[in-house]
């Protein structure tokens, strides 16, 4: 199974929303559009579901149109599983009915409820079959959701921000849950969030959108670690940025000297790392790398790591000290004030024109 968008530009009132899409998944694949708010996400999921009409490109599953610029195939039949924000249970309903209730082309009702029943075991709901909608948490109504849209066995899953409404506890603990029951099931799925961490925790692939734009795409590590500019590295976590100009396809850092080949003599740049990036010493480690002297301004322990906050006394920006992040592993053992050597290797520097940030 391949679902394949090709070339789809989308606007609403004159005004275009999404322009050159182009996207291909396959059965067993899990992609998440993710970008920020009003980029296009929900508008693409809604024209893969059949829900928006196509003005332009195609979408096609293996050799089945499902809209181009002639047709529309309506929304049911696509073989399409949706799983949105609301999980929009039937309240009257209970949770085998609710899960019967999107087999309905399924003509015996013996096979319904056992391909229901199927569907809870799946999830770890089975036991909660007679149990109505209100006397479930949030997690086990996203679970019977979830059930409901694999009940049927689609080919093609649509999640829109699935876990937005479960506590970031929850939230955790269900979209481990679902991952691997989506990837157990084999469906291909497109899931849509915001959250950069979400996308790097479910996607087998990441595209990334702005304005309307596929920016980069690609798997989580690519777009982390690879970043094509800084719009992309800076959506994915906080970064450290200094600014500089290239000489002779060089930059002269107070972190060091580096190479800036692709851009052009004179040019102002901004230099991306992240803050795990940056590796701090106690004392100088002289032989090991190149270390520059800072001073320690504050610390504050996080879940899984401690943010440092260091001064480095600049020597080469007119604007005085640089402020750096450095993410550490464990607790950081040096007090404020004291002096450390800082350390970011020469393959952590992400390095674009300056004001490049929009795209
Ligand atoms: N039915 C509509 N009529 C007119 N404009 C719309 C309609 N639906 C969406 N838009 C506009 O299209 C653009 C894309 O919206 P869309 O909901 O697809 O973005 P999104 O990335 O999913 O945003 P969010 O994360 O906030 O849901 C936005 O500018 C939005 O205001």
């Amino acid at each position: 199974m391949s679902l394949k968008i090709e070339d789809i530009r989308h606007a609403y009132n004159g005004k275009t929303v999404l322009r050159n899409i182009n996207l291909e998944v396959q059965s067993g694949e899990v992609i998440c559009l993710l970008g920020p708010s009003g980029c296009g996400k929900t508008t693409l999921l809604r024209l893969i579901a059949g829900l928006e009409e196509l003005q332009s490109g195609r979408i096609q599953v293996n050799e089945q149109v499902f809209a181009d610029g002639h047709r529309q195939m309506p929304p049911e039949q696509r073989g399409i599983g949706f799983l949105f924000q609301d999980f929009a249970l039937f309240p009257h309903l209970t949770v085998l009915e609710n899960t019967m209730f999107g087999l309905s082309s399924v003509k015996a009702r013996a096979e319904r409820r056992n391909r229901a029943l199927n569907a809870l075991q799946q999830v770890d709901m089975r036991d909660f079959a007679s149990v109505y909608p209100h006397e479930l948490s949030g997690g086990q109504q996203q679970r019977v959701a979830l059930a409901r849209a694999l009940a049927p066995n689609p080919g093609i899953m649509l999640l829109d921000e699935p876990f937005s409404s479960l506590d970031a506890r929850l939230r955790v603990q269900i979209r481990d849950q679902t991952l691997h029951v989506l990837k157990s099931s084999g469906v291909a799925t497109v899931m849509v969030t915001h959250d950069p961490e979400e996308a790097m925790f479910m996607g087998d692939r990441i595209v990334l959108m702005h304005q309307g734009r596929i920016i980069q795409s690609g798997s989580p590590v690519e777009l982390y670690s690879n970043p094509i500019n800084a719009f992309v590295t800076t959506f994915f976590s906080d970064v450290n940025v200094i600014k500089g100009t290239v000489h002779d396809g060089r930059v002269e850092t107070d972190l060091g000297v580096l190479f800036a080949r692709d851009i052009e003599e004179g040019g102002q740049v901004e230099i991306m790392f992240r803050p795990e990036a940056v590796q701090v010493f106690q004392d100088d480690p002289k032989l090991q790398c190149v270390a520059v002297a800072a001073q320690v301004q504050a610390t504050r322990l996080l879940p899984g790591a401690t943010l440092v906050h260091l001064r480095l006394a600049s020597a080469q920006t007119e604007n005085g000290d640089i402020h750096l992040h450095a993410r550490v592993p464990c607790v950081f053992p040096m007090p404020e004030g004291a002096k450390v050597y800082v350390h970011v290797p020469a393959d952590q520097f992400h390095i674009f024109p300056a004001h490049s940030s929009s795209s």
